[in-house]
């Protein structure tokens, strides 16, 4: 290679090492790659470096997707790097020779970029965000609702330099003049200077301030050129916005799969956890994008759901009977819906998933609601089983609009045959339900034409079942994330007699979309602590759809946000809203890496902590014996003792006391662990590992757990004791007989027993108890 090679010698030198090691000696003359000192033929630098990518697939096994145009050699690049993926070991790293070693041999010293490192397992990314814009509505059928917006003026000049691409602030105050209006009163002041002179032109007659200019609010410009959207936004006012990418509304669906999913399709397919996600506002388009125009699978409109099968499948194919290396593979999927806390699965006719509620996520995630598929019949069969099986309905914003998030999975497991490396890959395609406001939607009202139409005062009323029943918490949720305005709507529409299933219809309706927004509320809170650095704690257990997700949001996986929206004036303040959530999740990074069970590792990770900081709280607590009074409550009627005079009694209690940091730290582990598991607190704190004998309330549990202190010196004063259950012993101390021929509290004489046991269950009790009292 020539060594003297400018642009070869910008690259990093392992990256130079490997392209080396790959396909020998280059070098790169513009827009030619010599290769081996012979020209390779009329080859243009983009055109070797596809053929290199078809290399690396067939050799190697890594899988690069067709993509037309240029940036095949970024991704050779990239891609080079992930060339030991299928290679057992640690690829055979050839460490870099000392200097004395070099002195001693006498031989030229190796140049940097032959000396091999590490292949790399993990690659740091930020979360790719797309804007996709519905087109408009044609006039006349609610397109139209142009709420004006009067811009200060530095946001007004910032727009005129934004959309006409200018530089100059005077430059702007001459577009602004030509315009005929907009500083008020300070419209002479900032044009003073040239005021005077047109003023002198125009006979010396004074510039009447003119009239406050407004501005019609919504999308302003949307240029994919430079991934931008410019917003003028009712109440925030002028924003702009720039993406991974922004797709204009005439734009193919198969445009919005090349710049939003394909790479991560790739990035399945080569190993790593991938999750593509549609966000936006409800009727915007995210079914539109992700499956297609209500549901048809036809092959132009299909969305990124078929379009990634496809790809998956084909590439599967060609694996099989062309790579050199011996690759075995199984597809497969679930598709299951969230509502609320329900998860439930879509190719089981809505069945729910798991037998508890709390077991869903590990019953999806385990592969449980899975089928096997191996063809495009496969898949399609599953489309439309689950879309059978879905909630949907007729809203004021959309004729069929999705009433709960939906989250197809697809699972690749896939084994080199060779080398016995295997690896598990899923891919989370999630279509969220849309952020609604109950006051457009018209959920709580009906529509004319789909609902019939209840005031609020009408018996069994959604709105006023919901106001009844619901908190704060489903009010504001029916408003949906950012609802900017107040609450539900005045009925606009005539009212009209009322039934009791039009009523039931609407309390539906009127539910699922405050199911909806609690989920997309519990998500945006998700992300923000996800974007704050000094935030240790992220609330995937507020909702069932962020424990789902949490493994392809926060996780290990390589993450694919596309934000929808609608670009007319009266959607403005929901169109900013999902622009702004996209804006949050382009700021998360995170390190994704290729691997076998990422949550297991992760579990595993968090028991060896846990298992740390008990080791910390036993080496830090100690029992303490404090005094307590204590009243007779068996006093009988008409005593002194139970009037209130006497019947105190002091007891000495021994409390754990010390290691309150540790205990905090390990709530938060266990915390962190039931939400990977998907299962509850409960049993991360012992009431699954004892057989649920240290349930909250349950007497000897209660004097252990809660109340965080043990009565050693009761054993004899049965009337200030709770019953204690027998069952209530913790098996696994049975088991081991210490605590031998269990039949009662009376038997609980063994004062070091009972010390070692209720220290035992009290380390992660106290740890919950001592942070959630
Ligand atoms: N880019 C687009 N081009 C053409 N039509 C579109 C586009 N996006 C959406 N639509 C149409 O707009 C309507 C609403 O779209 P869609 O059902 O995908 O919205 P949604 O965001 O999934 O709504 P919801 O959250 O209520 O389910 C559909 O009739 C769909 O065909």
């Amino acid at each position: 290679m020539g060594q003297g090679n400018s642009s070869a010698e910008r690259l990093p030198p392992q990256v130079l090492f490997e392209i080396h090691n790959f396909v020998g000696d280059f070098e790169e003359r513009g827009r030619v790659l010599v290769l081996n000192k012979y020209i390779c033929g009329v080859l243009t630098t983009n055109g070797a470096y596809r053929h290199y990518l078809q290399r690396l697939h067939i050799e190697k096994g890594v899988y690069s997707n067709p993509v037309p145009g240029p940036g095949n050699k970024e991704r050779f690049l990239a891609l080079l790097r992930r060339q030991d993926l299928w290679v057992g070991g640690e690829g055979g790293v050839e460490e870099e020779a000392s200097g004395e070693e070099k002195a001693e041999d006498d031989e030229p010293p190796i140049p940097l970029w032959r000396q091999r490192a590490k292949p790399a397992t993990t690659e740091n990314f930020n979360i790719a965000v797309s804007a996709r814009f519905k087109p408009k509505e044609p006039e006349g059928e609610g397109g139209e609702d142009n709420a004006k917006v009067t811009l200060p003026l530095h946001q007004r000049i910032q727009l005129i330099k934004m959309s006409r691409r200018l530089k100059k602030t005077s430059d702007v105050l001459k577009v602004l003049k030509h315009e005929g209006a907009w500083f008020g009163d300070k419209w002479q002041a900032l044009e003073s200077n040239e005021e005077d002179t047109d003023n002198k032109e125009n006979n010396g007659a004074p510039q009447t301030p003119p009239a406050q200019q407004h501005l019609v609010s919504g999308v302003h410009e949307i240029d994919p050129m430079n991934d931008r959207v410019v917003m003028v936004d009712p109440t925030k006012g002028l924003r702009e916005f720039e993406f991974d990418a922004v797709v204009s509304p005439k734009v193919s669906q198969s445009t919005v799969y090349d710049s939003s999913a394909r790479p991560l399709i790739a990035d399945f397919i080569n190993g790593f956890n991938a999750t593509i996600l549609v966000y936006g506002q409800t009727g915007s388009g995210k079914t539109y994008t992700m499956f297609g125009p209500n549901g048809s699978l036809n092959n132009g409109d299909r969305g990124i759901v078929p379009r990634a099968c496809a790809e998956v499948l084909t590439a599967l194919d060609y694996r099989k009977d062309q790579l050199q290396i011996p690759m075995q593979s199984r597809l497969t999927v679930s598709y299951v819906e969230i509502y609320g806390n329900d998860v439930t699965d879509l190719l089981k006719d809505g069945a729910p998933c798991g037998h508890s509620k709390v077991a869903a996520q590990e019953y999806v995630l385990s592969g449980a609601a899975s089928h096997q598929i191996s063809c495009m019949d496969d898949v399609l069969n599953c489309l439309t089983t689950g879309d059978e099986c879905k909630r949907k309905a007729s809203t004021a914003m959309n004729e069929r609009s999705s009433r709960a998030h939906s989250l197809f999975i697809l699972e690749l497991n896939q084994q080199n045959l060779d080398s016995g490396v295997s690896c598990k890959s899923r891919l989370f395609l999630a279509d969220l339900g849309g952020c609604e406001q109950i006051k457009k939607s018209k959920v709580n009202v009906g529509k004319s034409n789909h609902l019939q139409v209840l005031k609020d005062e009408t018996m069994g009323s959604a709105g006023s079942f919901m106001k009844r029943a619901g908190n704060g918490k489903e009010e504001a949720a029916a408003e949906g994330p950012e609802a900017p305005e107040p609450q539900i709507s005045e009925v606009e529409s005539e009212p009209s007699p009322t039934t009791f299933s039009t009523g039931f219809q609407q309390s539906d309706r009127l539910r699922e979309a405050v199911y909806i927004n609690l989920g997309l509320l519990a998500l945006k809170q998700c992300v923000k602590s996800l974007n704050n650095p000094a935030s240790n704690y992220v609330p995937y257990s507020d909702s069932k759809l962020t424990l789902l997700l949490s493994s392809g949001l926060g996780g290990d996986s390589k993450s694919s946000v596309i934000v929808c929206a609608a670009q007319e004036s009266k959607h403005s303040a929901e169109t900013t809203s999902a622009l702004l959530f996209g804006q949050a999740c382009r700021k998360i990074s995170k390190t994704a890496r290729t691997g076998a069970n990422m949550l297991a590792e992760l579990v595993a990770k968090i028991d060896s902590q846990i298992i740390e900081t008990e080791a910390q709280i036993k080496a830090k607590e100690r029992w303490e014996v404090i005094e307590e009074k204590r009243k007779d409550t068996l006093a009988e009627e008409g005593t002194m003792e139970a009037m209130g005079f006497g019947g105190v009694e002091v007891k000495k209690i021994t409390v754990l006391v010390g290691a309150e940091e540790e205990r905090e730290k390990l709530n938060k582990l266990l915390k962190e662990r039931a939400q990977l598991t998907g299962t509850t607190l409960d049993s991360e704190i012992g009431g699954d590992k004892y057989g649920g004998a240290v349930g909250f309330g349950k007497g000897y549990a209660a004097a252990y757990g809660l109340g965080k202190s043990v009565d050693f010196n009761d054993q004899d004063s049965y009337r200030f004791k709770d019953e204690v259950d027998a069952d209530a012993v913790p098996d696994v101390l049975k088991k081991k007989g210490k605590v031998a021929g269990w039949k009662g509290v009376d038997d609980a004489h063994d004062q070091k027993t009972l010390e070692k046991m209720a220290k035992k269950i009290n380390r992660r009790k106290m740890a919950y108890a001592g942070v959630s009292a």
